[in-house]
């Protein structure tokens, strides 16, 4: 549950490895380097099954390594597990705050691609997604959840240079990762500037 007085944003694609990412990690940085990092719950999803706990794509992790933007980190040497006594959160994330905590000293952590859930609609005050795909697809599921409070929008729609799709980076170069992370910074950057 997102906690009160917490702003939350939850960024989608299509198959939570490429562009959702680039756009949390690259939130998670602009809101510590603002100093307003424990106003947010920053997440990202999937509206698809495609890649479920899956790492990010390494071109888009190399891409972050180019820009020194801390992102999930993805293979290990060693197995080191936890678990819990309860089944509260069985197949949850580890708690934002945790992540963001771990990101800003540097030590990386792992995202697996999840897809978007019930709960993220009554959970977090934004979706913000790539394409118009996922946007449809977003408010079809929305639809089936009494009651949600979700604004599901496009990231691009804040970006200045008015580029609204962020177009699917997955049978591309390192050039189109390049242009997804031109504009997750752009609207990233726009969209904590409104909500701050
Ligand atoms: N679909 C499409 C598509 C269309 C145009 C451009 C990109 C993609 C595309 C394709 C992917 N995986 C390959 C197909 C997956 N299988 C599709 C049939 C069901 C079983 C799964 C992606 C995976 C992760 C992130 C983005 C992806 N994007």
């Amino acid at each position: 549950m997102a906690t009160a007085g917490r702003k939350s944003v939850l960024f989608v694609c299509l198959g939570n490895i490429c562009r959702s990412p680039i756009a949390e990690a690259v939130f998670m940085k602009m809101a510590t380097d603002a100093g307003v990092i424990d106003k947010w719950r920053i997440d990202s999803a999937a509206t698809s099954t495609y890649e479920i706990g899956s790492s990010p794509d390494h071109r888009g992790q190399a891409c972050m390594k180019r820009h020194d933007v801390p992102m999930s980190h993805v293979a290990r040497q060693w197995v080191i597990d936890s678990g819990a006594t309860s089944d509260w959160n069985i197949g949850s994330l580890p708690d934002a705050r945790g992540l963001a905590c771990l990101r800003i000293h540097g030590i990386e952590t792992d995202h697996r691609a999840r897809q978007v859930t019930r709960e993220d609609f009554m959970n977090f005050e934004y979706i913000l997604c790539m394409d118009e795909n996922n946007l449809s697809e977003l408010n079809r599921k929305a639809k089936l959840v009494k009651g949600y409070k979700a604004k599901i929008e496009l990231l691009g729609s804040y970006d200045p240079e008015k580029q609204r799709i962020i177009k699917d980076p997955y049978y591309g170069s390192d050039e189109d990762f390049e242009k997804v992370y031109d504009q997750c910074v752009r609207c990233c950057k726009a969209f904590l500037e409104v909500n701050s």
